[in-house]
C-alpha cells in the first residue's frame, strides 16, 4: 500500500460494448488515492463514471484494464479478506415497510450475525434516534437514505463509500445527510463521497477527485485545489469601461461580468475604492469573492462531453 492510502486505483479503465458493437468508454487511466480518514469527494458531472468506478472497487463490476487496491489488499481478487470492513451505499437497499427502522437494522443484523447492541450507536450516529420505532414507510426520503448509512454502520466499517446520497432530497435532507457524513469522518472513518453537488461536498470533504468523462481531472486536499483559483472582488460603477482602464493601469487583473467588474487581487479592498476615487470614479457595490469548489469544477469540466461513444 502506498502510504495510508485506502482506497488505489492505476490506469483503471471500463469500457461498455453497446447494441451497435461500438465502444463506451466510462473510465479511462484513473489514478484514485483515497487517503486514511476524513471525508474525500469523487466528484464529476453526471455520466462521468462515478458509479462505474465504485462499482468496479466493490466488486460488482468488471475492470477492463488496471489494477485497484482497498486497504492495500488487491481487489477484486482479495476483496473477501476486505469486504467486512467496507461499508457501501451504492443503490437505496431494500426495506420492510412496514417493520419500523429499528426492527429492520435488527433484522439486518440478526442475518449477519452482527451483535444488536450496534443498532442503537447506528440508528445514533444518523440521528434518527426518536423516529427509529416509526414505520419505514413512513420516512421521508432523507431519512430513508440515513438508515441505509445506518444499516452499513451495523458492521463498524473502516470506509465507507456513498454514491450521491443526497440524490433527490430537499435542502433539510441535504444539510442533514451532510452533517451525519461530517461526523463520521471526524469519527475515524474513510469516507468516500460521490456527488455532482460541489457547495455541499466542499463544506465537508477534506480532499477531492474530481473526474470528467472518466478521466481525472484534479486530485488532492480540497484547500489546496482552491489555492490556485483566485480571489478578488466583484465590482459595480457607473462606468464600467473607464474603470477597467484605470484599473488595468495600476496592475490590476479586471474581468467584465454582466453585472460589473471582477478585480483579482491579494490586497485589501481599499486599494480600489482609492485607485478608483482618484478619477472619481465612485462605486456602487464591492463584494468579496472567494474561491469555491463549484467555479473551480465548472472550469475544469466546461469542455467535457458527457457519454458519448468513443
Ligand atoms: N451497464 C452499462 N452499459 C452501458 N453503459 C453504461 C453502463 N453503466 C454505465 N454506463 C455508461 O458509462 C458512463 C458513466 O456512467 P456512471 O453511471 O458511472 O456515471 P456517474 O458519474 O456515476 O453518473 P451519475 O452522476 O449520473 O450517477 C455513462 O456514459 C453511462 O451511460
Amino acid at each position: 500500500m502506498t502510504g495510508d492510502l485506502v482506497i488505489e486505483t492505476s490506469g483503471l479503465r471500463k469500457e461498455f460494448r453497446n447494441r451497435r458493437g461500438g465502444r463506451r468508454v466510462a473510465v479511462q487511466s484513473l489514478d484514485l488515492a483515497v487517503p486514511a480518514g476524513g471525508v474525500h469527494g469523487f466528484l464529476g458531472p453526471n455520466g462521468s463514471g462515478k458509479t462505474t468506478t465504485i462499482r468496479m472497487l466493490l466488486g460488482l463490476a468488471r475492470a477492463t484494464k488496471g489494477t485497484m487496491s482497498l486497504f492495500g489488499e488487491p481487489v477484486p481478487a482479495r476483496l473477501p479478506a476486505v469486504i467486512d470492513r467496507v461499508g457501501a451505499v451504492v443503490e437505496m437497499p431494500k426495506f420492510a415497510p412496514n417493520f419500523t427502522g429499528r426492527q429492520n437494522l435488527a433484522m439486518l443484523a440478526r442475518s449477519r450475525g452482527i451483535p444488536s447492541s450496534r443498532i442503537d450507536a447506528a440508528i445514533e450516529t444518523v440521528s434518527l434516534t426518536g423516529r427509529d420505532k416509526d414505520r419505514y414507510k413512513s420516512y421521508s426520503l432523507g431519512m430513508k437514505q440515513r438508515l441505509a448509512i445506518a444499516a452499513t454502520l451495523l458492521k463498524d466499517p473502516q470506509l465507507l463509500i456513498l454514491d450521491e446520497p443526497t440524490n433527490g432530497l430537499d435542502p433539510a435532507g441535504i444539510r442533514e445527510i451532510r452533517d451525519t457524513i461530517r461526523s463520521l469522518g471526524e469519527s475515524g472513518v474513510t469516507v468516500l463521497l460521490s456527488s455532482h453537488i460541489l457547495a455541499e461536498v466542499q463544506q465537508v470533504c477534506t480532499s477531492a477527485t474530481i473526474i470528467g468523462s472518466g478521466r481525472m481531472l484534479a486530485s488532492g486536499r480540497v484547500d489546496e485545489l482552491l489555492a490556485g483559483s483566485g480571489t478578488g472582488y466583484r465590482v459595480a460603477v457607473p462606468d464600467p469601461d473607464t474603470a477597467v482602464g484605470h484599473l488595468e493601469a495600476a496592475g490590476f487583473a479586471v474581468t467584465r461580468e454582466p453585472r460589473g467588474l471582477l478585480v483579482e487581487t491579494e490586497q485589501p479592498p481599499e486599494t480600489i475604492t482609492r485607485e478608483l476615487a482618484r478619477h472619481d470614479l465612485w462605486l456602487s457595490e464591492l463584494t468579496p469573492v472567494r474561491p469555491d469548489l463549484e467555479s473551480f469544477f465548472l472550469d475544469l469540466t466546461r469542455d467535457e462531453t458527457l457519454g458519448g461513444d468513443r
